[in-house]
């Protein structure tokens, strides 16, 4: 690797880094001041742990989490002055206990042409917005990506994934509003097929007050697509808004059940004090975490990292 190759890379991930710890800002500065207010000026003692407990539990790490963290933070040290940065620095080690684990790339099987992922999620969370950046991703890497807008239900989906066909030069295969998302995704198969598409990716509608109906045109989708892959989709991402936070507990299990859930990104972790929900989810669920969300910016999305992820959450610099 030659000094240049590594300086762009220490850019980029430098930006990156800012780009994260700026996104989750709220959520550090909610943990961060509630550890600051509790250890600077007292030992600590049961009363402080439980307040820790409290204020882990309000960025909506989960109640398990929670108690075992500030369980942690106070062993050994009661009755004892501890610095912010002490308490941040165990904290930031035990999520990313937690979060190592689930830190999984979305691995493209070059075997599997086109690779096709079916992205769900309840509407609004971001899913439009991820296939874009995700497609931007992806042809930046050389790949030649598809998109099937069938989301069929908002004609506003339809026409955000043509923008985003058009910036990314992936071809867009779309019906009409109210068309059958199923045919679509068959013909946006054989088409991606027939172009020698590396990836297809397609988007759906997120239905969630109905849930029969979201299952009956979700195993559908999956059904017509198997009639010319039988092995597609080759990795099912649900799309999961932090700013619900512990609803999105709910949406993993209703989307496991129904969609065959291979893999999750989490959005809009910019938008929420509550960014510990994804430490929960991974938690209670242990489903990979592929990408992370914290922007509406084509460069908002990156890969999943759990060091760097636990150390924002703690607010470390
Ligand atoms: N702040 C922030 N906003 C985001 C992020 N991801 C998506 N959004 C915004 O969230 C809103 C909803 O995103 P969409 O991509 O339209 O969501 P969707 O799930 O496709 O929604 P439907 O089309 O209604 O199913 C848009 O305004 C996006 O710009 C993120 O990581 N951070």
């Amino acid at each position: 690797m030659t000094d240049s190759t590594e300086d762009t890379e220490n850019t980029a991930a430098g930006q990156w880094w800012r780009r994260l710890s700026t996104g989750l800002k709220r959520t550090s500065a909610s943990i961060g001041g509630a550890i600051a207010d509790l250890v600077t000026k007292r030992r600590l003692d049961h009363a402080v742990v439980e307040e820790l407990e409290e204020a882990l539990i309000r960025a909506d790490l989960g109640m398990e989490t929670a108690v075992a963290i500030a369980g942690k933070v106070g062993e050994g040290r009661y009755d004892k002055q501890v610095t912010p940065e002490e308490v941040k620095a165990i904290l930031a080690a035990e999520v990313e206990t937690i979060l190592a684990p689930v830190a999984k790339p979305l691995v493209i099987d070059p075997a599997k042409k086109p690779f096709v992922v079916l992205v769900v999620g309840v509407n609004g969370s971001g899913k439009t917005t991820t296939i874009g950046k995700l497609a931007a991703r992806l042809t930046a890497e050389g790949r030649k990506v598809v998109l099937a807008a069938g989301d069929t239900f908002r004609a506003a989906a339809i026409e955000q994934i043509k923008i985003w066909g058009t910036r990314t030069r992936s071809p867009v295969i779309a019906g009409t509003q109210g068309g059958d998302a199923a045919s679509l995704a068959f013909e946006a198969l054989e088409t991606a097929r027939s172009q020698d598409a590396d990836v297809l990716i397609v988007d759906t509608a997120g239905r969630l007050q109905n849930k029969s109906t979201l299952m009956g045109e979700l195993e559908k989708i999956v059904r017509v697509m198997r009639k010319v892959d039988a092995s597609a989709p080759h990795a099912v991402l649900l799309v999961l808004d932090a700013t619900v936070g512990q609803n999105a507990m709910s949406q993993v299990e209703v989307f496991t059940r129904t969609a065959g859930v291979t893999g999750l990104v989490m959005t809009k972790l910019d938008g929420t004090a509550r960014g510990g929900i994804l430490v929960a989810v991974a938690a209670k669920y242990g489903l990979p975490v592929h990408f992370i969300g914290v922007g509406e910016g084509v460069d908002d999305l990156a890969p999943f990292e759990a060091k760097d992820f636990a150390k924002a959450v703690a607010g470390i610099e």
